[in-house]
């Protein structure tokens, strides 16, 4: 995800210093403390049922007798949040189950291991931390953003394909000890006391094509609700990259001090996300307040993106969400992010009337939503129309 000089990329590499403040919290450093920004707008919550982000179910979706009214829900969830849980996605468990695991391994690995793939200037990609443009705070958080598809082909090239979760038995050399006929015995036990770690790199191909056939699946339905030719909207997101960003927010003692993720809209097409665990954190903006997002175990969320809010007219939302820590708990995701563009450009697809944002090609549309996230802007607002 290489792109060019003039954009500003905002992401940092995570020092030993850094992994230092991460695991013992007590002093905040000034360069992560932005009490102000936590308290920045109100958090709605309480036992007001009326605060919790609408949930979609893919099963009623896909069954006849109730798809009409399911989808009635998944295009207000669009319009009117952006976000919703997605419920029965029907994407195969042991592969949902790899990537939690292959997240976990990840980030538990050493930072120098980590760090083989850290960030460096001019590139988004990487392992890393994002920081603020103008304060140059430091989010509380270590991330990992590769692509995993590019011109409609897999790219795991620079995936680590190796974290075997046998791998110290076999550094304290103890498999001398047993004969070629108790080492498979031995190794057999193993695997039922604790099953073979999955390979970073195939469990993460495997949940890159379910991420692929489930986006296509909503984007069929989103088409219905929206009145547009499927294949146009189809047509949009099919073959572009698909990259994947992983996160870990270690707990902090100080959690009203720091931000896991600076408040920001999502600029590409549809995002996808999967919590490895229960941990609560992300909060999505409506009408100038925070929600609370309460993980609802085995579904997924999905938000609309800058670009889809485009290529829909604006009819659907790309809502503004950050993410706070939790004082005793760890948190981890992994966002699978749908890159969409028509012919090389931005623009609103037709039959969703007069446009109310100016077309841009591509490449331009990428550096002004860089340099907008730098700067604390919005990009997709400069191509707002104003219409009478
Ligand atoms: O980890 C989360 O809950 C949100 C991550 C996010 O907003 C992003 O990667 O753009
Ligand atoms: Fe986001």
């Amino acid at each position: 995800m290489e792109i060019d000089d003039d954009v500003v990329v905002t992401r940092a590499e995570i020092t030993d210093a850094a992994e230092a403040t991460f695991a013992d919290s007590t002093v905040i450093p000034d360069r992560y403390a932005r009490p102000d920004e936590v308290g920045d707008g109100v958090v709605v919550g309480g036992d007001d049922e009326s605060h919790e982000l609408p949930l979609v179910d893919m099963a009623r979706l896909l069954d006849s007798e109730s798809s009409e009214a399911e989808t009635a829900k998944l295009g207000s969830a669009c319009r009117h949040w952006g976000f919703f849980q997605l419920t029965n996605h029907g994407v195969d468990e042991s592969v949902v189950q790899g990537m939690k695991d292959s997240a976990m391994q990840f980030f538990r690995l050493p930072l120098e291991k980590k760090n083989a793939l850290a960030v460096h200037a001019g590139s988004l990609g990487g392992f890393g931390h994002h920081f603020t443009g103008s304060s140059r705070k430091l989010d509380w958080a270590e991330s990992l953003i590769l692509a995993t598809q590019q011109n409609g082909q897999t790219s795991m090239d620079l995936w680590p394909a190796d974290p075997p979760t046998f791998g110290s038995f076999f550094h304290l050399n103890i498999w001398v000890f047993f004969s070629s006929v108790t080492r498979p015995l031995l190794l057999c036990l193993l695997r039922l006391i604790r099953p073979p770690a999955y390979n970073t790199r195939d469990a993460l191909e495997k949940y890159s094509l379910e991420m692929s056939g489930l986006t296509r699946r909503l984007l069929g339905f989103m088409a219905s609700d929206l009145g547009v030719e499927r294949e146009a909207l189809d047509g949009a997101f099919r073959g572009k990259t698909q990259s994947v960003a992983m996160h870990h927010y270690p707990p902090c003692r100080h959690p009203d001090k720091v931000i896991g993720i600076t408040p920001h809209h999502d600029g590409l097409g549809l995002a996808l996300l999967l919590h490895v665990d229960d941990t609560p954190g992300l909060q999505v903006k409506r009408d100038g307040r925070w929600f609370p997002l309460d993980p609802l175990p085995g579904a997924l969320v999905v938000n609309v993106g800058d670009i889809l809010q485009v290529l829909t007219n604006g009819k659907y939302r790309s809502a503004e969400h950050r993410v706070l820590v939790d004082a005793e708990r760890g948190r981890a995701t992994v966002v699978m992010f749908q890159d969409a563009s028509v012919a090389g450009t931005v623009k609103p697809l037709p039959g969703l009337g007069e446009a109310r944002y100016r077309e841009i090609e591509y490449g331009e549309y990428v550096k002004g939503n860089f340099r907008g996230l730098a700067e604390g802007t919005r990009f997709v607002d400069s191509l707002e129309i104003n219409i009478a």
